[in-house]
């Protein structure tokens, strides 16, 4: 679906990415997280062919981005973090831009329209910024496309909004498709993502399938700590979160947060955890 090889990127002379490598399969929902400025969105745009790299390798959906080749945007639904909206009812948007995705349906655009209540619009610049996005998912879940990124899809969004978010993005998920969910917002997404990559200095830190990882660790409350976990967070006085290795045999519950805490620090025991583990498989 989507391969990126030994990228190397830099605005100016800052280098974003360190010979980045990564790869996005289909039929997966992966959330995509790293701090405020850690390249998430540039390597968005990198992917989708809006910003162009000399070093390093990419293939999405079988094209080399940068020629932006109709085939390959045909295949790309891209909702940015920002946009602006042309000044044209939804019913004009949708019989304009939908003739450039082979497999819109009418009839999906519809029935997501309704599920997250957005009316037909005279004019979609009078929308509210939420209900622009509204409008914006449910024409883009409707292209049916392979390729789905979403940067920063429930901001703005009403909590109903939301869960109603989730539902459709996960009743869309197929085996030709493939969705990447930048956010910060990890709670809006920790139920619905099976796969995490962290983006932090330059590297993905980690990039592991849910379910593996809820068999490999596991996080926990404690009073106390032996020295013997992954990571720990004090929370309250004499409490800690803590993620261990998982010795139960079970599967554990992953909160996103503490994953995230744990994964970015430097000489972070997680990561050397989950790295030897997936050099063991
Ligand atoms: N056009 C540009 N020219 C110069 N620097 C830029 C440009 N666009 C982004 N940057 C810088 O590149 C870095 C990465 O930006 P990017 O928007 O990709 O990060 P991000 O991970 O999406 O951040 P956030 O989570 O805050 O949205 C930032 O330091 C930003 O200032």
């Amino acid at each position: 679906m989507l391969s990126i090889e030994k990228l190397n990127f830099s605005y100016k002379k800052k280098a974003l990415y360190k010979d980045l490598s990564i790869n996005f399969r289909k039929s997966h929902i992966y959330g995509l997280f790293g701090k405020n400025g850690s390249g998430k969105t540039t390597l968005l745009g990198l992917i989708s062919g809006t910003l162009f790299s000399k070093e390093g390798k990419i293939r999405t959906l079988g094209f080399d981005p940068k020629n932006r080749e109709t085939s390959m945007l045909s295949e790309i639904f891209y909702l940015p973090e920002q946009f602006i909206l042309p000044e044209l009812s939804s019913k004009n948007f949708v019989k304009l831009y939908s003739s450039f995705y082979p497999n819109f349906s009418i009839t999906e655009y519809k029935e997501y329209s309704n599920s997250l209540e957005i009316e037909d619009s005279k004019n979609l610049k009078n929308l509210s910024m939420g209900q622009q996005k509204k409008f914006l998912l449910a024409f883009g879940l409707a292209c049916n496309c392979k390729l789905n990124i979403l940067d920063e899809p429930t901001n703005g969004l009403d909590i109903p909004s939301k869960s109603v978010f989730r539902r459709l993005v996960s009743s869309c998920i197929d085996e030709t498709k493939c969705f990447i969910i930048s956010t910060h917002q990890v709670k809006d997404i920790e139920n619905i993502i099976d796969y995490v990559c962290i983006l932090n200095n330059a590297e993905f830190v980690l990039d592991i399938s849910l379910e593996y990882l809820s068999k490999i660790i596991e996080m926990k409350i404690q009073d106390s700590v032996s020295g013997e976990e992954l990571y720990t967070e004090a929370i309250a006085l004499g409490q800690y979160s803590v993620i261990k290795e998982n010795k139960s045999g079970n599967t554990s519950n992953i909160d996103m947060e503490l994953l995230f805490n744990a994964s970015i620090l430097d000489n972070s025991k997680l990561q050397e955890f989950c790295k030897g583990k997936e050099n063991e498989k």
